[in-house]
């Protein structure tokens, strides 16, 4: 079910729809009417258009918005790099022979899992100039205030902030942990429905989109007053800073289809088969980022809420299988039908990677506890939920997944599946021929 609504300050308010195309004004008469660049646009703000796709790109697939502001973004000083950041690529001089290809534009996604101990301060925000954020919160609140308005963002919620978008993290409910996805080409759609029909899956009304929030804080100039608001970018994989006398919060009122949003992950409306055998996982899919290649995602996200299961004859949990796509699952909640926990098993916060065509499936204890299982009718997951991040690419490991996070599990592979047993008995009016001989 959908995370309980409680009371949320007026900031909170939200615009409903996916990919649609919102005006917000947090003070009335903000935004212009009939046009989008008047000579003196209203209370005397700036326009600024803020674009998500080429300017030329087709209709269908453009992206951008409007944004009338006290100042415009440019006002800062330059950008510095941050030498010691987590992305860090600076490297001393040396005397070695370089050659330079072409630049290319990125490609591809990163996947990360975060934690956090405490909000960012008033006078920081932080954007990415490489890519989109999915963000799945797992655990603790993220209170997070974008230059487009708030979004409260809590454990079975995810939301998605657009390549610059700037943005500040509060942690309303303590230490945060989740898990990310950052995209480097294109944006999220809603995934085909085909013979589903109209509805279902994840239904456009129920993401949501922030309401114009600004605050007052500026020098009358770019250069006026302490350069207190510190600007943080993530750019080509390394982090940059600049300081600003002014708040970057300062969007009075916006128009566009380019802007962050947030979906209630109990809001899923969850298919599965009600006759035999199970279905591929993409009809738990949430969010689709398209290669050009019809059909093959640079990204899926996909879920697997709490379900009834009711095929008939059938092994109900996923399949052993090997997928020429690769796999990324964590555990927002509960317990997972192919894993089910315990001493080496999936937990909330954990996360395992499948690349492509690594061979999995149910571990050994869960393949036999299906096997045998009596096929009544069965809620799955209750008070669970598993999800995927599905990609056509290969996935690599940065040096800190592999070791300085000390988080992997040894021995993963022989406790999932050192103990799968033979169950093949051959008829005994078969004849075999066995050769070579073993
Ligand atoms: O590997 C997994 O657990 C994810 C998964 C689930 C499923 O129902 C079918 C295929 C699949 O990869
Ligand atoms: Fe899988």
């Amino acid at each position: 079910m959908p995370v309980t609504a409680f009371e949320l300050p007026e900031r909170h308010k939200y615009q409903n729809g996916f990919g649609s195309y919102f005006e917000t004004e947090a003070v009335p008469g903000a935004l212009p009417v009939g046009q989008n660049s008047p000579q003196k646009p209203p209370h005397g703000l700036y326009a600024e258009k803020f674009s998500g796709t080429a300017f030329t790109a087709p209709r269908h697939e453009n992206q951008q918005s409007w944004l009338y502001r006290i100042l415009p973004s440019c006002a800062h000083p330059p950008f510095t790099s941050v030498a010691d950041g987590p992305f860090k690529s600076d490297k001393p001089a040396d005397p070695a022979r370089l050659e330079y290809i072409p630049n290319q534009p990125a490609q591809g996604i990163g996947m990360y899992i975060y934690t956090a101990g405490k909000s960012m301060d008033n006078h920081s925000a932080f954007y990415s100039a490489d890519g989109d954020l999915l963000i799945v919160a797992q655990e603790g609140a993220l209170d997070i205030r974008t230059e487009l308005g708030w979004l409260l963002v809590r454990p079975m919620e995810i939301c998605v902030i657009p390549r610059g978008v700037k943005y500040q993290v509060h942690l309303p409910s303590g230490p945060a942990r989740g898990y990310a996805l950052e995209l480097y080409q294109g944006h999220f759609t809603l995934p085909e429905l085909g013979p589903i029909g109209s509805n279902c899956l994840a239904n456009a009304r129920d993401f949501q989109a922030p309401v114009a929030c600004f605050s007052e804080d500026y020098g009358a100039t770019a250069s006026e007053g302490p350069n207190s608001y510190t600007i943080t970018v993530k750019f080509n994989n390394s982090l940059f800073q600049t300081k600003q006398p002014h708040t970057p919060f300062d969007v009075v009122a916006w128009h566009g289809n380019y802007y962050p949003y947030k979906y209630d992950l109990g809001r899923f409306n969850t298919i599965g088969s009600i006759s035999y055998d199970h279905p591929d996982p993409s009809i738990f899919t949430v969010l689709s980022a398209l290669s050009d290649h019809p059909g093959t995602a640079i990204a899926d996200f996909v879920i697997f809420p709490p379900r009834w299961l009711v095929a008939e004859g059938t092994f109900r949990p996923p399949w052993y299988h090997r997928n020429t796509m690769s796999e990324f699952m964590g555990l927002i909640a509960g317990d997972y039908d192919a894993k089910k926990g315990g001493q080496g098993g999936f937990m909330p916060g954990g996360a395992s990677l499948h690349n492509v065509m690594s061979g999995h499936g149910p571990d050994a204890n869960s393949f036999e506890g299906a096997r045998n299982a009596e096929l009544k009718p069965t809620l799955v997951g209750k008070g669970s939920c598993a999800f995927m991040f599905e990609s056509c690419l290969m996935v690599g490991v940065t040096e800190w997944g592999h070791k300085m996070c000390r988080k992997v599990q040894e021995g993963y592979s022989d406790e999932s599946w050192g103990g799968v047993k033979v169950h093949w008995k051959r008829p005994e009016s078969a004849t075999v021929d066995v050769h070579p001989p073993n």
